[in-house]
């Protein structure tokens, strides 16, 4: 049978990327969505805004809902300093298998932690299986609709503390409006909105960061 696009993605990662080399592995994707096939990475324009925000931040702990193919995963866990972590969670088990694969041929399979699972399973469950405290930054990538339950469900699970970074994508487009309402508007958040671009086009969509008060 026909392959799928994750699976394309992963053979242009193999083909255009040096093992080891994260940058070159985030360019071949970045070309591959650009030229053959567009995906829903991140992408390297709105990458830019999400580097700048993780290497502020600095975190020794790391959360990301939504693994998709291990773009942004990349991204983020080039930039932790040694000894952090990156705990990603993907409920896709043919994601996941590609995922890993990218996470291993970028090198960074030390720094990250690929949870196959849904999320509203696995957030209640970190502190007790991965020995979590809290989370230093969180991205959040995975359905739109999930945004709000589950900042709500991490909440409550004492997995932010003062100063936790969450940035979400796609707050424009596809739009996450129950989030940006409850976030802009809850006094437990300062936000602030990154305009940027849809990955790989010109539409309009963008980052929101939002910085845990408590
Ligand atoms: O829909 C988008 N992203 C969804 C990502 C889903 C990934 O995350 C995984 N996932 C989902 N829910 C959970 C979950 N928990 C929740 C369920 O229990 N727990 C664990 N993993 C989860 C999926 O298996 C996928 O791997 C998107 C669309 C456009 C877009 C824009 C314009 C267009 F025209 C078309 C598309 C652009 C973007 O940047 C986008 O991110
Ligand atoms: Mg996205």
């Amino acid at each position: 049978t026909r392959s799928t696009r994750p699976q394309r993605m992963l053979k242009a990662v193999q083909k255009n990327a040096t093992r080891g080399d994260p940058l070159s592995v985030i360019s071949a994707i970045d070309r591959f969505c650009r030229h053959s096939e567009w995906a829903m990475n991140v992408g390297d324009e709105k990458g830019t805004i999400l580097d700048s925000v993780v290497s502020e931040v600095n975190p020794a702990m790391a959360l990301e809902l939504g693994t998709y193919c291990g773009y942004s995963t990349v991204r983020i866990a080039r930039l932790l300093p040694p000894g952090a972590r990156l705990v990603t969670l993907e409920f896709n088990g043919d994601y996941a298998a590609i995922a890993r694969q990218v996470i291993e041929w970028a090198g960074l399979e030390d720094m990250v932690q690929l949870v196959e699972g849904a999320s509203g399973d696995w957030i209640p469950r970190m502190k007790e299986h991965f020995g979590v405290k809290t989370f230093d930054f969180i991205f959040l990538d995975h359905w739109k609709d999930r945004y709000l339950p589950d900042i709500k469900l991490l909440e409550e699970c004492g997995l932010l503390r003062k100063g936790t970074v969450v940035l979400a994508d796609n707050v424009i487009c596809p739009g996450t409006p129950d989030y940006l309402e409850y976030i802009r508007n809850s006094p437990s958040y300062e936000s602030n909105y990154f305009r940027s671009h849809l990955e790989y086009t010109k539409a309009e969509d963008g980052l929101e960061k939002s910085v845990y008060v408590g």
